[in-house]
């Protein structure tokens, strides 16, 4: 057993027992997930792209991992942090141990870590940036990460299905289930990386779009928002998270850093329209400005019930609609996985109108 240390900008250390790989990439926001579960979906989600991940609930790994439950092939975060990571597993589907994977890939993790004293540091200084390392003086190094849609969007287009309405998935490092449900829901899905042009798009014939999650500054796809602008004003689109945010900014909408995120399985958010609260599996380090979104052409469709934060948008006049939440969960409750029956279900209805 090795001692190792988690040290943050703000000057704390926590001492725990470290594994795993240790490299000059291992440092990065540290972030909290307060899911009871779900530790396999939410490693290999590629929206924790370059951050630490500390999982509050005081044990994980003991099902170990199953290679379906993957979100993705490769593990784009950079350590974890837990209490308690069990040495055994015991699940008739498990297939490997999150130990493994985190070799595999290279990665450290710490555990053995007084995580309560932790979350709570991060929720009174907000994010922050911390170091996974031997050495209790390790520097950590300040600053935001770049972009980092590259290292986690499809280097192909794949199609999937061969029926139902054609959705194309922009890629900014989607999660698999997103792809799952709209397979479910019958639909011929093209997975395109997220510089995929617009004539490319279009020469690809889609009934609809939808944008994906992704991880980092909303910002740092600026250089997108024109092309799903145009994307929005032609189909009609479903924004996911990231997804979610860029659609508010292509149409001048300000996106803004929450104090410390919301990453867990038990976000409360509310339908504006039903008056209808759903539990939701969130993700989210950003968050778009209410002030800032056009009124006259968007209304905000969820908020959430904690901190009254914008969840979703919809547009007032075309069929295009964000959500900041996961309606796939993954890890996390399904109450808003309607969101895709409905969302293909309107994909449905124009292709028959258009058929009569
Ligand atoms: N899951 C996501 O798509 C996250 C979006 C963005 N990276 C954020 O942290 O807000």
């Amino acid at each position: 057993m090795k001692q190792g240390y988690l040290i943050l900008e703000t000057g704390e250390v926590f001492e725990g027992v470290l594994s795993g790989e240790i490299s000059v990439e291992t440092g990065g926001e540290v972030v909290f997930n307060t899911s009871m579960s779900g530790y396999q979906e939410i490693i290999t989600d590629p929206s924790y792209a370059g951050q630490i991940i500390v999982f509050t609930y005081p044990l994980i790994g003991n099902y170990g991992v199953s290679v379906e439950d993957d979100e993705s092939a490769a593990l784009h975060l950079r350590g974890i942090v837990t209490g308690e990571l069990s040495p055994d597993r015991h699940h008739h589907r498990a297939t490997g141990s999150v130990q493994g994977r985190m070799d595999e890939n290279g990665l450290p993790y710490l555990t053995g870590v007084d995580t309560r004293r932790l979350v709570r540091i991060i929720r009174k200084k907000g994010t922050v940036r911390g170091i996974i390392s031997e050495r209790k003086d390790a520097a950590v190094q300040a600053g935001e990460d770049g972009a980092m849609y590259d290292r986690v969007t499809t280097k192909k287009v794949i199609t999937y299905g061969n029926r139902g309405p054609h959705v194309v998935l922009l890629d900014f490092g989607y999660k698999k289930s997103i792809l799952d449900y709209l397979l479910e829901q019958r639909c011929k899905v093209t997975v395109v990386p997220y510089h995929h042009s617009i004539q490319n798009i279009r020469s690809l014939n889609p009934d609809g779009v939808v944008i994906s999650n992704g991880p980092g500054n909303p910002e740092h796809a600026a250089d997108q928002l024109e092309k799903i602008r145009e994307l929005t004003d032609t189909y009609p689109t479903l924004g996911i998270c990231l997804g979610h945010q860029l659609i508010a900014m292509a149409y001048g909408a300000k996106t803004t850093k929450l104090l410390f995120g919301h990453r867990g399985g038990n976000h409360p958010v509310k339908d504006l329209k039903t008056g209808k609260a759903y539990i939701t599996s969130q993700n989210h380090g950003y968050v778009v400005q209410e002030e800032t979104i056009d009124n006259d052409l968007f209304e905000v469709s969820f908020r959430n019930l904690n901190d009254g934060s914008v969840e979703g948008l919809q547009h007032r006049q075309k069929p295009v609609q964000s959500i900041q939440f996961h309606p796939e969960g993954h890890p996390g409750p399904l109450d808003t996985v309607f969101i895709f029956e409905q969302f293909v279900g309107r994909l449905k209805e124009r292709q028959l109108s258009e058929h009569q």
